[in-house]
């Protein structure tokens, strides 16, 4: 089953000294329980790709579809979910409440701590729990974006470079996490530079002159 759809995506950015057009008619289709890693040159366009998939950013032309919804410049949060290079969590809120945010925002789940306790675990920073995000190392605040990420089950994952400031000791857990997201069904699209992430994909595009290829 297609989860996600992307269709004639162009995308022009304004800039002083002229437009660019940095998406050029691309597309993209991702099956439930497949991973697509995207590589490409930096300043290709792999993170704005994602903002369009994930509803962060509007095309000028085409759509995108997830899980057969239009995703219409809004974050379509009941489908997905994103890590995306800057991690944005919440300052003012611990690691595990973070990583529990997309639980309490779904009514019915009653599994949240042992969900966010197993998550920390597999990530190796369950002993970072209570401290909050200024507290704890880049590494570990992008291990615990990712934890957040992935706790609400999302049925599709986008994911920015998400082994790019983990040392290779943490990197393992978090390729494992990512393959189990796309066992339990979640279509999972990585942008990396990292050949060890690459290696996990069930598919590897690359990102160039606008379109995948
Ligand atoms: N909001 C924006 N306004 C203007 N230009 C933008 C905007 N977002 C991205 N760009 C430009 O679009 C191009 C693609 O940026 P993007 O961040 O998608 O590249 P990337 O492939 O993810 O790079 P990296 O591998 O370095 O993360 C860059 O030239 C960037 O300057």
């Amino acid at each position: 089953m297609t989860a996600v759809s992307a269709s004639a995506l162009r995308r022009r950015f304004h800039h002083p000294s002229g437009d660019v057009e940095i998406l050029r008619g691309l597309d993209l289709s991702v099956d439930a329980g497949e991973i697509v890693t995207v590589a490409g040159r930096s300043g290709s366009g792999k993170s704005a790709l994602l903002a369009l998939l994930g509803g962060f950013d509007s095309p000028d032309s085409g759509r995108v579809l997830l899980a057969g919804e239009p995703v219409d410049g809004a974050p379509p949060w009941h489908l997905c979910a994103v890590l995306p290079q800057a991690l944005g969590l919440a300052g003012e809120l611990t690691v595990a409440e973070n990583v529990a945010l997309p639980l309490r925002l779904r009514p019915g789940t009653d599994v949240v701590e042992e969900r966010v306790t197993a998550l920390l675990e597999e990530l190796g920073i369950a002993d970072l729990a209570d401290r909050y995000p200024a507290e704890v190392s880049f590494g570990q605040r992008q291990r615990a974006a990712l934890a957040r990420a992935v706790s609400g089950r999302p049925k599709v994952l986008l994911t920015d470079e998400p082994t790019a400031h983990l040392d290779a000791a943490s990197t393992p857990a978090v390729l494992r996490l990512l393959r189990r997201c796309a066992g339990e069904g979640a279509a999972v699209v990585i942008a990396t530079h990292d050949d060890a992430v690459h290696a996990i994909a069930d598919r590897r595009v690359r990102l160039t002159g606008g379109v995948l290829a």
